[in-house]
């Protein structure tokens, strides 16, 4: 039968474990780690984790997930799986930086191109009215529209992230789907400077969307390492009071309200068991040593307003390229505090999944 997401609609299920990143563990990873780990390796592989739709021809797939999830609870899961997925293909994507670019720009009719992504995937959605899924919207769009506008590439991008993910609001809204738009992380709109336009900003889209049901609120931290209710501030939060994503998010969520939007939040704590020392600059967002796994998925949050602790960005998979050669070399990738060498944003990068199976916390 259809089912509605409507509260919280994490509570009471499981999030699939993505077959893709199970692949990549067990194939790519524990062949070549120490017999120490490969226990551990094979238990992250059962968490579960949001799949990435950051290319067109990656959302077929989606059918394929929801098929095996609608057998599975067919067979008696419990309790019910539910699907997870990350929609990230807008033109000018990561506008700020050069790590994750995109197939679709902006001066190449990319905003067409990237409504054309969105109805493929609600076409893929309508088939399984009795699914739940989670979706993430666009991590760092919005965000960089906060923040960046002094980047050429986002002042380009503005109207089609805006446009885009209202577009996306809107033709994503059925009853068995709750979306979460990115809202970066403590570090990036925590400031005081950046709390009220972030949420004015954030509070526009919800309302010019025409507040849809399935928008159930914001997301933060996604491809972050920030800790959720740690109780010590780490030393590079200095002057910002919203030194954990919990704060943050009781921070924001009073001035959403005001705005018109009663949003829920998820938070990334997929590389956030550790905050780590070797960390410089809270600005440091690329495969940044000393990192670890973080809290587990769960609805135990310990606040009303955050619906899930989840895990969207992949431990394992690379920020980006620290080949400077590379056309989509960003510097951020080759600092200090940057694990390396690493391979291209979304690849499998080995010693990077060491890295957070051996600083896990809890561990494994
Ligand atoms: O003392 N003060 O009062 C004060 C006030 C304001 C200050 O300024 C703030 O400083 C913050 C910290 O530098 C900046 O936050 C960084 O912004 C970057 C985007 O520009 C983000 O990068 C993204 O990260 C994503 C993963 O999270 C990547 O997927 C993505 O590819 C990548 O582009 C960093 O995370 C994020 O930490 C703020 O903009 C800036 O406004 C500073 C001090
Ligand atoms: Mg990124």
């Amino acid at each position: 039968p259809p089912v509605s997401a409507s509260g919280n609609p994490f509570a009471g299920k499981q999030i699939y474990a993505n077959p893709y990143y199970s692949s990549e563990i067990h194939t790519l990873a524990i062949p070549s780690l120490p017999s120490s780990l490969q226990a551990k390796a094979s238990a992250v592989a059962k968490i579960g984790t949001f799949t990435w739709f950051d290319t067109a021809a990656k959302v077929p797939t989606m059918d394929t997930y929801l098929a095996d999830i609608k057998a599975k609870n067919a067979a008696g899961a419990s309790p019910p799986i539910m699907g997870a997925f990350v929609v990230y293909d807008l033109p000018n994507r990561d506008c700020a930086a050069l790590a994750s670019n995109g197939e679709y720009t902006v001066a190449n009719d990319g905003l067409n191109k990237y409504k054309a992504y969105i109805d493929s995937i609600a076409a893929i959605i309508k088939k399984y009215p009795e699914t739940t899924m989670a979706l993430v919207i666009e991590p760092d769009s919005l965000g960089n529209l906060v923040t960046n506008m002094n980047v050429a590439k986002c002042q380009e991008a503005s109207p089609a992230y805006i446009a885009g993910v209202e577009y996306a609001a809107k033709t994503l809204n059925f009853p068995n789907v709750a979306m979460y738009l990115d809202a970066g992380h403590a570090g990036w709109l925590g400031w005081d400077a950046n709390l009220a336009p972030a949420a004015k900003l954030f509070a526009q889209i919800y309302t010019e969307a025409g507040k849809p049901a399935a928008l159930r609120g914001l997301v933060t931290n996604v491809s972050n390492y920030n800790g959720y209710n740690i109780t010590s501030a780490p030393s590079y939060t200095q002057g910002n009071k919203n030194y954990n994503e919990k704060l943050y998010i009781n921070a924001i969520a009073p001035l959403l309200q005001q705005n018109g939007f009663p949003a829920r939040f998820i938070v990334d704590q997929g590389r956030s068991g550790v905050q780590p020392t070797a960390q410089q600059a809270w600005g440091d967002w690329c495969n940044v040593k000393g990192t670890g796994f973080g809290i587990r998925p769960t609805t135990d949050t310990g606040d009303a307003l955050v619906d899930s602790i989840v895990w969207v960005k992949p431990g394992g998979e690379s920020d980006g390229t620290s080949n400077s050669a590379a056309a989509r070399y960003d510097a951020h990738c080759g600092y200090a505090d940057a694990l390396t060498p690493a391979p291209e944003a979304g690849t499998w990068f080995q010693a990077y999944f060491e890295q957070l199976l051996r600083n896990a916390n809890p561990a494994f």
